[in-house]
């Protein structure tokens, strides 16, 4: 079995959304200095990195994280390269008639951020509905949002909450060649939150 990981290692100073919280891991317990066990003290936002939105991260109304069927985010999945959108239109849909229930999308983005990426393609919201309506529910982007940085109404996260698709953002997709594969991306067990990291990977079929 072939396995491509297709999450951002975090390690601590990861660049995460300007103002955001940072994530860090804090010493606690230490064997080298007498304790039973190594332990550390994790802080993050729940957008670091790779990770997954709840509805509710970007509606009042929407369900929670613990409330997303896990089914979701594992199953057949398609890898786009849409390098050189900004927006991603619905135009690179065409020809295609109908979609597997995931699909990712490369915009370009770096294995690696050094600093933020300020400048990122979102997704306009024509392209989220049209994969909606070619058989999507979920969409999967390496940059760090589906709406651009300075963006009030986001009109590209409004779009999944019409069309009733879910969100993975901030993806590694630099070493995977584009094709389809089995997504498997699992979000951490947290009650009542609006998204958190999560480790995704790609299995090749
Ligand atoms: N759109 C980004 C995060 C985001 O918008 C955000 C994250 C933390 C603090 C403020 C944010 N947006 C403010 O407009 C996301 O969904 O991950
Ligand atoms: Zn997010
Ligand atoms: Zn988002």
């Amino acid at each position: 079995m072939v396995i491509h990981d297709i999450s951002r290692l975090l390690t601590p100073g990861h660049p995460n959304w300007p103002g955001d919280a940072p994530f860090t891991v804090t010493p606690a317990a230490r064997i080298a200095q007498g304790d039973t066990v190594n332990t550390g003290v994790l802080s993050t936002s729940t957008h670091t990195g790779t990770h997954v939105d709840a509805p509710w991260h970007y509606a009042d109304a929407g369900i929670k994280l613990d409330e997303v069927p896990l089914e979701l985010y594992i199953g057949p999945c398609l890898v786009l390269d849409v390098r050189g959108y900004s927006p991603v239109p619905p135009e690179v849909l065409d020809g295609l008639d109908s979609l597997p229930e995931r699909l990712l999308l490369y915009t370009g983005q770096p294995a690696h951020w050094a600093t933020f990426p300020e400048d990122f393609a979102a997704l306009s919201p024509a392209f989220v509905h049209r994969a909606a309506e070619l058989g999507v529910r979920l969409i999967g982007t390496d940059a760090p949002s589906v709406d651009p940085l300075t963006s009030k109404t986001l009109d590209g996260h409004r779009a999944f909450w019409e069309s009733g698709l879910y969100i993975v953002e901030g993806l590694k997709l630099t070493d995977v060649t584009p094709g389809t594969y089995q997504l498997v991306c699992l979000p951490l067990p947290l009650a009542g939150v609006d998204g958190t990291p999560a480790r995704a990977v790609l299995i090749e079929q």
